[in-house]
């Protein structure tokens, strides 16, 4: 590093503490996010729910309408757009198609104040941690979509910023080459040092590159945690379909929990009283043809094949019943079972395979 780079920021030390709201006609984002020096934090929910706006607003792209962003207990908000030291890696990188590789990461160290040729060596630098040392001179047009995305990582790391924001930074790349780049992009970010957001569509990748998870619904956060405690306890059914599990919303009383869409369950914990979700992962759930006996402390109910799909190496049934169900079985299973929509179904789930948790 440059010794002028090297002077120009220190990302390690600042927390973002953000309170963020943007309104625009019908839609409101009013949502509150932190992440630690050295965090990555991801940011998942459905389309419209407020991602983007909230990057852009974090980046200063967006006015706030309320709210206030600090980076260490210092308004970020109140700082010009220029001088924010904020690194952003957009979807489509937005590259100028002009400048070659070097140049565009040079760019921002050049805003930045650094002299040209101390901002080529960072550049140059930069590449070559990216693994693109003999790609510099190349422009934009020249590069696969993967190296491009590269070359916006190292733009926006190159500056050293105190907080780097990233929208959906492997959406734009082929199956094979994100699964790559997806290593790699968690290699860079844990190195970073300085708080930072990914917006993500794929819970996979949410899980791979972030250490928490915030959920965006309608502008709001639904729920935050790590990836286990957000899967392990889905507060709404965005969450519960994602992370591919049957979530359902009833009342607990006396380990038996009345279901609000009609059935009841019963669940290990006869502590829980009032509102609560129940939790149930489709591969807990069984299914008979003709009623089964009692056995062990189970729930028992009948419903009809709606659906059978492939889903990798299990075969999804739906099923419409008092409570509806995603039940995951194999293709022997269902098979052997002469499984087929339409048809009637006995489904058991053991009260020990339920989670039930205070909504
Ligand atoms: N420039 C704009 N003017 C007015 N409304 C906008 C504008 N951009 C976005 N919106 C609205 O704000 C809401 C949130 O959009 P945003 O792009 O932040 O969501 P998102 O979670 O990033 O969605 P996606 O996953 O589809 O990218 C949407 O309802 C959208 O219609």
């Amino acid at each position: 590093m440059s010794r002028d780079h090297a002077s120009a920021g220190a990302a390690s030390d600042k927390t973002l503490t953000a309170q963020v709201r943007v309104d625009r006609g019908a839609f409101t984002l009013d949502a509150a996010v932190t992440a630690r020096p050295g965090e990555v934090l991801g940011v998942i929910g459905p389309n419209g729910a407020g991602k983007t706006t909230l990057l852009r607003a974090l980046a200063g792209l967006t006015p706030l309408s309320g709210g206030r962003i600090e980076l260490d207990g210092r308004r970020l908000d109140q700082v010009p757009v220029e001088k924010r030291r904020v690194g952003v890696v957009f979807q489509d990188y937005l590259l100028f198609p002009h400048l070659s590789a070097m140049e565009n990461v040079a760019y921002g160290l050049r805003v930045q104040g650094h002299r040209k040729a101390a901002a080529r060596e960072v550049a140059r630098e930069w590449l070559d941690r990216v693994g693109l040392a003999e790609h510099a001179g190349k422009r934009p047009g020249q590069l696969s979509g993967g190296q491009a995305q590269r070359v916006a990582l190292a733009r926006a790391l190159a500056t050293e910023p105190d907080l780097l924001l990233l929208d959906e930074p492997l959406a734009a790349l082929d199956a094979g080459t994100r699964l790559r780049l997806r290593t790699d992009l968690r290699t860079h970010l844990t190195s970073y040092g300085g708080p930072s957001l990914v917006i993500t569509h794929d819970p996979v990748e949410a899980m791979i590159l972030a250490d928490r998870l915030v959920v965006l619904e309608g502008g709001r956060v639904v729920q935050e945690g790590t990836a286990g405690e957000v899967t392990r306890r889905p507060a709404t059914d965005y969450v519960a379909r994602l992370v591919g599990l049957n979530l359902y919303r009833g009342d607990a009383s006396d380990g038996r929990v009345t279901l609000d869409g009609g059935g009841t369950f019963l669940v290990g914990d006869r502590t829980l009283a009032g509102p609560v979700h129940v939790a149930v992962r489709p591969s807990e759930i069984a299914v008979y043809m003709v009623e089964p006996t009692a056995g062990s402390p189970r729930n028992t109910w009948r419903g009809r094949i709606v659906g059978v799909e492939a889903l990798g190496d299990r075969i999804r049934v739906a099923v419409d019943g008092a409570p509806p169900a995603l039940v995951d079985l194999t293709a022997d299973a269902v098979a052997d079972l002469d499984l087929r929509a339409g048809g009637d179904a006995w489904l058991t789930a053991k009260a020990s395979a339920l989670t039930a948790y205070p909504a």
